[in-house]
């Protein structure tokens, strides 16, 4: 069951690649719909409850039974009890989230915000590690690094892996202007598919790149097996400013998925069809 959108804030026409891979294993997509009830009308390991849902209209009602009803419906910043109004730190009343500049400040100079309370960043335990061991050193250790919150690599963990790293295609058209980004794309056949001939477009990978800064590459993703290993790689070389033209002259190991990355030469305005790229 879903609110209204797959996946905010990732790449959309990712989200759509990784509903469509679901929907052929044959998972139901319920939606808009939010839950309303469950109840437990049957004891038991597992035992059985009852769902009622209601359309983000309000004009459906969808009823059903589960063994099991599991909510990832995000969070909210325990912010409200700890004196932020006494010391004038602004945050945004509905979700507690604290207001920050690029260096976690908060409007109150002496005051920083790390981690998930932070308005508007990625709720991920590695960025806010990452965030607090750079705040100490820049308050004690006379260092200036700032934790970069862009070129952050991440992955969903679904039944067809995401890794994904720097921005989507709809945050660089906001950011850049759409005719100011390039996006190579392809499809691609890992070697260990080829054999079981398993879904030859099911795997898929792209990079946006901004081509006023020599084709800077902005947004690298991955869809496929061990999408996250391969996207960690990928993102030092973000962090180092990487071109295009830099990933071209990169040699790919063959056959892995990731050379896929080092060959990328349709664009999606060129052709919105993709190639598949076989590795062997
Ligand atoms: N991100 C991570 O790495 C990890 C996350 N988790 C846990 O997984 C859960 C989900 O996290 P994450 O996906 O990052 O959260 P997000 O905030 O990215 O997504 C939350 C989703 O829940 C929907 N939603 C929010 N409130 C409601 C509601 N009242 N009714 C129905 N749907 C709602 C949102 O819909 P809409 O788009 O319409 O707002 C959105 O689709 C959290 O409990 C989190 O703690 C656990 C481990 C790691």
């Amino acid at each position: 069951m879903v609110r209204s959108i797959l996946l905010r804030g990732f790449d959309q026409k990712i989200a759509e690649r990784i509903e469509e891979h679901m929907v052929n294993q044959r998972i139901s997509f319920l939606r808009p719909f939010v839950l309303t009830k469950v109840e437990k009308i049957q004891e038991g390991s597992p035992g059985k409850l009852r769902v009622t849902a209601l359309s983000s209209d309000g004009k459906e009602t969808f009823e059903g039974e589960f063994n099991t009803v599991l909510l990832a419906i995000g969070r909210e910043a325990c912010t409200r009890n700890i004196g932020l109004d006494h010391v004038g730190v602004k945050y945004n009343p509905r979700t507690g989230k604290v207001l920050v500049d690029e260096e976690d400040r908060t409007n109150v100079g002496h005051i920083f915000a790390i981690g998930d309370v932070q308005k508007g960043r990625l709720d991920l335990t590695p960025v806010a590690v990452q965030a607090g061991r750079l705040l100490a050193r820049r308050l004690y250790g006379r260092q200036r690094t700032k934790c970069d919150y862009i070129n952050v690599p991440t992955m969903l963990f679904t039944s067809m892996e995401y890794g994904a790293c720097g921005v989507s295609e709809e945050r660089a058209s906001q950011m850049y202007g759409e005719e100011n980004i390039e996006v190579y794309h392809s499809n691609f056949w890992p070697l260990e598919w080829t054999v079981p001939g398993r879904d030859k477009y099911a795997c898929y990978a792209k990079v946006i790149c901004h081509i006023p800064d020599s084709e800077r590459v902005v947004g690298v993703h991955v869809l496929g097996p061990n999408a996250g290993e391969i996207v960690q790689g990928f993102a030092v070389a973000l962090r180092c400013g990487l071109t295009k033209e830099q990933l071209d002259s990169t040699i790919g190991i063959h056959p892995v998925c990731a050379e896929v990355l080092t060959d990328l030469t349709v664009t999606q305005r060129a052709s919105g069809a993709t190639v598949v790229k076989g590795t062997c």
